[in-house]
Order: structure tokens, then sequence, then C-alpha cells
């Protein structure tokens, strides 16, 4: 069953002094299965974050339909289902990380007792429990990456799109964040992720979508690579484009 279903999305944005209409996103249908990874990858201006942020109900499509679990982005039903990482996350920065993620817990009904519980578990996976009381102020990027990743997670979701999670950070924490989604993987949660690491893409996802000027090129398994590696599809379903 599908939990993410895009059909026919397409959206443009008007921008500049002369109010030009410029194409971000093109005819886009794919769909997210229960319990499925998928990755989107893609050059900067792709659409990528376009796609995350109709499927977040930040914006509308211009075009078509979006479908989270059968209901619309913008629904609460389909918000309270996703937890999302931005591309570059921002919070309140006087805020320490747990008064963070409890504003998140308490907003979502979580009763405190659990809410504690999975603060701590969390933080402990992405190594902030010690630094649990420090303003987010003080945090390095690679820090608040992780505490964005945290956010993300605290409520528990079943559907979770992360922009660029590996954004910012070292190798022991993109190690951290890769074991974090298969963790979630196996705990049967559907994941879209966006990521420039192709490594990364190709460690976890069950099925990579390539994104070129707006337009999906091409949807393949793991088993579709072969021999290939990730970055050969890539550059080779790209320059397939630009040929034609
Ligand atoms: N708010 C906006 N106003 C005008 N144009 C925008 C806006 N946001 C994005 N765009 C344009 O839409 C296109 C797609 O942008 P998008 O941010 O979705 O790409 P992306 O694949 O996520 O890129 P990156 O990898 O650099 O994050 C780009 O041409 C971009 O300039």
């Amino acid at each position: 069953m599908a939990i993410i279903d895009l059909n026919n999305v397409s959206k443009s944005y008007v921008s500049g002094f002369l109010m030009r209409k410029k194409k971000a996103v093109s005819n886009i249908s794919f769909k997210v299965g229960n319990g499925e990874i998928l990755g989107i990858i893609g050059a900067n201006g792709a659409g990528k974050s376009t796609i995350i942020k109709m499927i977040q109900g930040f914006i509308r499509p211009d075009k078509g339909d979006i479908l989270i679990d059968n209901n619309k982005p913008f629904d609460p039903a389909s918000r309270i289902k996703m937890g999302y990482l931005p591309e570059n996350p921002y919070f309140y920065t006087n805020l320490t990380a747990v008064e963070l993620l409890r504003f998140s817990t308490s907003a979502s009904g979580m009763p405190k007792q659990l809410a504690d519980k999975r603060i701590k578990t969390l933080l402990e996976t992405v190594d902030l429990y010690p630094h649990r009381k420090q303003r987010l102020k003080t945090y390095s990027k690679g820090m608040t990456q992780r505490a964005g990743i945290c956010f993300a997670l605290v409520h528990d979701p079943q559907v979770v799109v992360l922009d660029e999670p590996m954004s910012g950070l070292d190798p022991l924490g993109r190690k951290m964040v890769l074991d974090l989604i298969l963790d979630l993987k196996a705990q049967g949660k559907t994941i879209l992720f966006c990521s420039h690491i192709l490594n990364d893409v190709e460690r976890v996802c069950d099925r990579v979508a390539v994104m070129d000027k707006g337009h999906l090129r091409k949807v393949f398994t793991r088993e579709d690579l072969g021999n290939q590696t990730m970055e050969e599809v890539f550059l080779h379903t790209i320059e397939e484009r630009s040929e034609c």
C-alpha cells in the first residue's frame, strides 16, 4: 500500500522584479510503499526540496495530487504522522535540546513518562545526551543537525522525511544517522530522503528516484544497479537527457 502518493504534480515559483514564473517540478508521479525507503537524488536546483515541501504541506502544488496515507498533506491527520528534517534546521536557540524535544512531544499529546523515555533514548542514540541541558546556540552545525533529527523523530512518526540528513555531519555522525535510518526501517517506518551523498543513498534505500531540472528521470532499485555504482547510474541518467 502506498503511504506517500504523488500523482502528476507540478509547481512553479514566481520571483524577481518581473515576477517571472519558473517551473521547479513538472509532472512528478511516484509512490512510497509502507515500510519502504525511497531516496531522491539530483543536482542542485533539481527540485528535491520543492517535492519535500509539498509533501509536508508547506507549499501546494499548482497541479496534481499528493496523498499521505490517503490524506492531503496539510490535513492535521497527515501532519501528526510525519516527521520532517529540513535541509537547514533552525530552532529557537535559547532552548536546550530537551526543551526543544518536549515542545514537540507535548504538541503531539504524548504522555510525559513516555516522552521523557523517548527523548533520553534519542539523545543517547545521536550522542547528544551529555549536551542535553546546553542551549542550542552553543551547538555546532553537526550537533544542531543531530538535534534536528531527534526533533523529526521524537513524536514517533510513521512517515519520516529527511532533507539532506547527513549535512554537516562527521563520519561518525553519518554512521550514527545511517544506523538510525536502518533501525527506523526495521520498525516498519516509511522513509523518504534526499541526499547528495550517493554512497549513503546506496546503503539504505530500497529504491532511488533521479531528479533532473524539475523532471523525474528514473526510479531504480538497488538490484537494478548490477555492477554499476550509484554515481555511474546517476551521471549516465543525467547525460542521457542532456544528449536528447
Ligand atoms: N522560494 C523560491 N522562489 C523562487 N524559486 C525557487 C524557490 N525555491 C526554489 N526555487 C527554484 O526552484 C528550483 C528547484 O529548487 P529546489 O530547492 O527544490 O532544488 P533542490 O533539488 O532541493 O536543490 P539543492 O540540492 O540545491 O537543495 C530551483 O531552480 C530553485 O531556484
